[in-house]
């Protein structure tokens, strides 16, 4: 697969850790940064680069890595059709995937230490939305999202 990831600074070598996992996994990563040069931004610059990756098929999951989690996912849910989770284990890790449809996973680098990292990452890319009423589900998060853009 083609994954995008990002973090802020607090992110930043938990995020590394995750793209090397992934880069020796087969995949092909795409590291948005933050790469450790110069002042890391704020995190919701990393998250909207990772979504937009994925919004424009660019890239077929993303991984966002803060010190929460939270802010980036926020960030990254700005993003029209961006269904980003923020997972502390495998096991919501799997079912936001299954049941949610959700590309990219989020998670903290002061929540989960790296070995639980891993374990969330691969749980996410090793599962596939299911369809059938999770699809009437996701379609009425989707009705949500077209009303309050007002289309
Ligand atoms: O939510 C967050 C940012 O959007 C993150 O959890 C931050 O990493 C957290 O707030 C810590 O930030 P700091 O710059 O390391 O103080």
């Amino acid at each position: 697969m083609r994954i995008a990831i990002g973090s802020d600074g607090s992110g930043r070598a938990l995020k590394d850790a995750v793209a090397e996992h992934l880069g020796a996994a087969g995949h092909e990563v795409v590291d948005v940064g933050w790469d450790g040069t110069g002042q890391a931004e704020y995190s919701a610059r990393y998250a909207t680069q990772v979504a937009h990756l994925i919004r424009d098929g660019e890239a077929d999951r993303g991984v966002l890595v803060c010190g929460t989690g939270i802010g980036i996912s926020i960030s990254a849910n700005k993003v029209r059709g961006i269904r980003a989770a923020v997972c502390s284990e495998p096991f919501t890790a799997r079912h936001t995937r299954e049941h949610n449809g959700s590309q990219i996973i989020a998670f903290g680098a002061f929540v989960v230490a790296p070995q639980m990292a891993l374990a969330i990452t691969d749980a996410f890319l090793g599962a596939e939305f299911k369809g059938g009423v999770y699809q009437d589900r996701f379609d009425i998060i989707t009705g949500i999202e077209d009303e309050e853009a007002g289309c």
